[in-house]
């Protein structure tokens, strides 16, 4: 170890593991932008609070700038390390701490896996409701750290619903502990929410106690076709009006291309535009009610076919229609926008918007998915292979100026649940107003007063 800086880091803390090898630093330097080079210092794996608060206060010492990492699922590269910052990963800090059955609460370490969670949950007949693809690599610390969204949202809401309490190591390296849980708390400024989303930017989190609920009952996932995008929003708001909805997920014809020639199943025939994968409470009465209201969408010519999972096993496969795609469409390394409307906006916004990336966009593959019953849309603009990366995030990025001042008119915003990171920094402006990134700033400075942490994510 020839650096001085982590020769002092280790001679701090003898038993912490660090790693230099330039295979680990490619390896946690980057999330699945694949946009910058990874270039870290090293990599800090500590494996309890004490050494993150000590890594902490070593780097406001030494000046080290450091990016707090979990699973590194993230697709705006919020936790991309280019320039000889220490990664900090929270990876071997994975394990529960405790349960609680009279508070319903599961206290967690950040480095948790979603589906770790999910599954201490279930063993105590209970349920983390926030849910998505990415959940047997993404960490609980990195949900936090985005307020990410997910599948479930339309029914339980994001990760800052189920945060009961939070543990975090400050810029300082002090250990602050944040709403402990409580459900009520009128007692000042709520840090733990700052926290939620600030990709970062004021602390490690290194704990975190979520709230559990009761599983749902029993569910059936249906697949539709639908003719346009008009369709899809008459169906969603059909099919909330008279079902409980669980999910609510649409995708394109050219989604579900790049999804079955990845391996899924295709359980439609026939060329179809849209697409949406439905899942609903399903008891006896809630299945009539389902086939009637399919029925009546049939009718108004809003559905043009669709299927009912009678398995499991067909459950998963229409879900994988859905929860592949991001995994089909990785080898074209796309532009990605993660965008969001209120649901009221959505069909002004849609039709101006359909017709700008059509406009602009004439030679490239956009694939369009996403939560529209949350009123958040992914935006996938495939590079063709012949042009090069540069030009092509160019052209990108030009087209993505005019998305945002569309949705800057509309009153939506530009990263609905993937987090702002480096790929939509220049874009935050469209979404949060001068006055509110000022207020940003001076809170980060308050938290963080020598911005070592993930600096140049979210702003400048
Ligand atoms: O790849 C994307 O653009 C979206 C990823 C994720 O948020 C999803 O909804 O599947
Ligand atoms: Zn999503």
């Amino acid at each position: 170890m020839t650096d001085a800086r982590l020769a002092d880091l280790a001679d701090r803390l003898p038993n912490l593991r660090l790693l230099t090898d330039p295979a680990d630093l490619e390896h946690y330097g980057r999330d699945w932008t694949r946009r910058w080079t990874a270039k870290p210092l090293a990599i800090a794996l500590p494996s309890e609070v004490a050494e993150v608060q000590a890594i902490v206060r070593w780097a406001n010492e030494h000046d080290v700038a450091i990016v707090p990492s979990g699973g590194r699922t993230g697709l705006s590269g919020g936790a991309v390390a280019a320039h000889g910052e220490l990664v900090l990963s929270l990876e071997r800090m994975n394990r529960v701490l405790g349960f609680d059955v009279v508070d319903r609460t599961l206290s967690v370490q950040a480095g948790m896996t979603l589906h770790a969670v999910h599954e201490a949950a279930k063993e105590h007949g209970l349920l983390y409701p926030v849910d998505f693809a990415a959940r047997g690599s993404c960490s609980i610390g990195g949900n936090i750290a985005t307020n990410a969204g997910g599948i479930r949202v339309i029914r339980y809401g994001n990760t800052r619903e189920w945060i009961a309490g939070l543990t975090v190591v400050a810029g300082n390296g002090e250990l602050l502990h944040f709403n402990r849980g409580l459900v009520k708390n009128s007692s000042g400024y709520d840090f733990r929410h700052l926290l939620i989303g600030s990709e970062g930017t004021l602390g490690v989190v290194v704990e975190a106690t979520l709230r559990l609920t009761n599983p749902p009952p029993p569910s059936q996932v249906m697949l539709l076709a639908l003719p346009s995008m008009d369709a899809v929003l008459e169906v969603f708001a059909l099919f909330r009006a008279r079902l409980s909805l669980q999910a609510f997920e649409f995708f394109t014809d050219v989604a579900l291309r790049h999804v079955l020639a990845h391996g899924a199943q295709r359980a439609i025939e026939g060329d179809h535009p849209y697409y949406v994968v439905t899942e609903f409470d399903a008891d006896e009465a809630a299945q009539e009610a389902a086939l009637a209201t399919f029925e009546l969408g049939a009718e108004r010519g809003w559905i043009s076919d669709g299927v009912i999972a009678q398995s499991e096993a067909q459950a998963a496969a229409l879900w994988r229609l859905r929860e592949g795609i991001t995994e089909s469409l990785a080898p074209h390394r796309p532009y990605k926008n993660d965008i969001s409307l209120r649901i009221s906006a959505l069909p002004a916004f849609l039709h101006e918007i359909q017709a700008l990336l059509e406009r602009e966009y004439p030679h490239f593959e956009v694939v369009w998915f996403g939560h529209i019953g949350d009123g958040n849309l992914h935006i996938n603009v495939l590079r063709p292979t012949e042009l090069s990366d540069a030009d092509f995030i160019a052209q990108c990025e030009h087209v993505t100026k005019l998305l945002a001042d569309t949705l800057q008119r509309h009153g939506g915003s530009i990263s609905a649940e993937h987090g702002i990171g480096l790929v939509k920094r220049p874009y935050l402006g469209c979404t949060r107003s001068e006055a509110e990134i000022a207020l940003m700033r001076g809170v980060r400075q308050v938290f963080d007063p020598k911005g070592l942490l993930n600096p140049g994510k979210l702003f400048e």
